[in-house]
């Protein structure tokens, strides 16, 4: 049987659409196991039991990329990760359906290898990175094909967590952007973008506050998530370094280097929002790890 750990991920970071994302100390385990026939899932919601799941389409890609069979596959899910969250669900599941399939025929690819197949599959490589390397990677596309540079990040910045009860799909999320932007908001993002990695390696807060204002995606984004404006200002009470929408929402992320701030904010999020799941969160360098037991 193969186990395959992998983490949550954080993608956009506010500034870095479609490039930058964080793996988070959040992980699922699967587990895969060759049976005699058939498709049997376990621990996925009943609308993913079948063979739509993204992690068996991913195992079935990486069979067939690997040109090998397997007979029939159990799947056995284990998972902190909330899906349609923004916090790396699909990301999680294709990293696991692949590494699964390559540990399963003696690991013949290495994660270059797996993060060009799982990207092709997600569309954008800034989840796919920090699930398959971990830590903070920026990445990018070229001739088809996702490139990716790792950072540090200081260990004392504390990612607060906050998901709220409803789902923000990640296909109608990027429906509400404008095809184009201006060179000057080019500027302005590129700018920050640069500034936000260096920041959260070295642990600047300064250049984090003034970095991490965004003008691609969370304008337009905000409106799918009804509390936004509520809790950017509470953050801004709170003292918050910043707070961003992970991924393309509905979860909020707010980072501060205090303990003590982090937990009053989610001790107001969850008086506020009762139904809310409040978390809170550290980076991690584990990527995406693999066991035969
Ligand atoms: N446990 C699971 N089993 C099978 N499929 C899953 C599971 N979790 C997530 N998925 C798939 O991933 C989809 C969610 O992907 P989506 O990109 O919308 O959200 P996300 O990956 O959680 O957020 P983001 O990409 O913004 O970080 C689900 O609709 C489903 O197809
Ligand atoms: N960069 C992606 C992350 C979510 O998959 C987006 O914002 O749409």
């Amino acid at each position: 049987m193969i186990k395959v750990i992998v983490p949550a991920t954080s993608a956009n970071l506010g500034v870095g659409y479609d490039c930058l994302g964080l793996a988070l100390d959040e992980y699922a385990t699967v587990y895969f196991e060759e049976i005699a026939t058939g498709l049997e899932i376990i621990g996925s919601e009943e609308a993913y039991c079948n063979e739509d799941n993204l992690i068996y389409q991913a195992f079935l890609k990486g069979m067939q990329y690997l040109q090998k069979n397997c007979t029939g596959l159990r799947i056995t899910m284990d998972t902190n990760i909330p899906y349609t969250r923004g916090l790396g669900s699909s990301a999680t599941c294709i990293v696991a359906g692949l590494a699964g399939a390559n540990a399963l025929v003696g690991s013949p690819l290495n994660k270059y290898e797996l993060f060009d197949l799982a990207t092709q599959m997600e569309g954008h490589p800034d989840n796919i990175a920090p699930a398959i390397f971990g830590g903070l990677c920026v990445s990018f596309m070229e001739e088809g094909k996702p490139n990716m540079i790792r950072y540090g990040i200081k260990k004392d910045l504390l990612f607060v967590t906050l998901i709220p009860d409803y789902e923000v799909n990640t296909k109608a999320a990027r429906e509400v952007l404008p095809n184009q932007m201006s060179y000057a908001d080019a500027t302005y993002q590129m700018g920050r973008c640069a500034a936000l990695a260096k920041a959260m390696e070295i642990g600047n807060p300064l250049i984090l506050r003034k970095a991490c204002t965004d003008k691609m995606q969370e304008p337009y984004r905000k409106h799918l998530i009804p509390q936004y404006e509520e809790v950017k200002k509470l953050c801004q009470q709170q003292d918050m370094i910043t707070m961003f929408i992970s991924g393309s929402g509905s979860t909020m992320i707010a980072l501060t280097q205090e303990e003590t701030d982090a937990k009053k904010l989610i001790e107001q999020i969850q008086m506020l929002y009762p139904t809310w799941d409040c978390r809170l969160l550290h980076a991690t360098y584990d990527g995406v790890q693999c066991e035969v037991i």
